[in-house]
């Protein structure tokens, strides 16, 4: 007879948070200010991954070559981000930057919308995101959406010089900002797959620990969504 008791244990899923947001939106500040609790597993964007990926940067050449490079970078990221979702914890709570439905919600989406990923290669995307959704990833239950403009996530971004994203413009970030809010607050495209949080993250760094604060209860699976503290 199996130790049912420990398996109990192990299908316990962790109360799981994705962290969304522009790029330069402040995510990482998030998660590292969510560090302290030790009963909180915070897992980063894998970008380490796909800056070598078997030596390989592609995250440098999808944005050298989009068009050449997209769908291998893409593939990619929906593979790290499933390993992410797969992740187990023995913690109650799972906070993750980003997630497989940012990077088809918002990413993808543009890239197949701008003419950049060919219909085909969408095609393929999309098969593989819909039976990962539906069978392989765990469910999430709350998305804090790091809301911000862009011109406020630009300066921050070449503040923080990453060399990749010297070819990144104020206008691919317009872009993205724009599939965030379809997605995020207006919801006008495509399904959330848990409640929105949605933070004002234009406040500076001196500021935002109290926005942070103001949410953490749940966050932390404290408090049910639509009950503020
Ligand atoms: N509230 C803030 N006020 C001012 N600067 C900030 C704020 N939040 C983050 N930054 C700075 O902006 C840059 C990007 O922040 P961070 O790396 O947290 O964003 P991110 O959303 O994780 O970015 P990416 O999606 O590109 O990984 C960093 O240099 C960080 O110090
Ligand atoms: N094209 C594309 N598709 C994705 O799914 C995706 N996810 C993140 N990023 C880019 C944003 C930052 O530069 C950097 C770190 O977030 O990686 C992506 N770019």
């Amino acid at each position: 007879m199996p130790n049912t008791k420990a398996l109990k244990k192990t299908d316990k899923r962790p109360f799981t948070v994705i962290i969304e947001g522009n790029i330069g939106s402040g995510k990482t500040t998030f998660l590292n200010h969510f560090k302290k609790y030790d009963n909180v597993c915070v897992l980063a964007e894998p970008v380490h991954m796909w800056r070598n990926c078997a030596g390989h940067n592609l995250l440098g050449l999808m944005y050298e070559d989009t068009s050449r490079w997209g769908f291998t970078f893409q593939s990619y990221v929906q593979l790290t981000m499933l390993q992410q979702h797969m992740f187990k914890t023995p913690h109650p709570i799972k906070l993750m930057e980003r997630s497989i439905f940012s990077a088809r919600y918002c990413f993808v989406e543009k890239m197949f919308c701008d003419g950049i990923l060919p219909a085909p290669s969408a095609s393929v995307i999309n098969e593989w995101f819909k039976w990962i959704t539906t069978k392989a990833c765990p469910s999430v239950d709350l998305i804090v959406y790091l809301r911000t403009s862009p011109e406020v996530v630009y300066q921050r971004m070449l503040k923080r010089n990453r060399e990749e994203e010297k070819l990144v413009s104020l206008q691919y970030l317009r872009e993205i900002h724009e599939m965030h809010e379809n997605w995020l607050y207006h919801k006008t495209m495509f399904t959330c797959p848990a409640p929105v949080i949605v933070l004002n993250a234009d406040l500076d760094k001196s500021v935002i620990k109290e926005e942070y604060e103001k949410y953490e209860p749940h966050i932390l699976n404290k408090i049910a969504i639509g009950v503020r503290t």
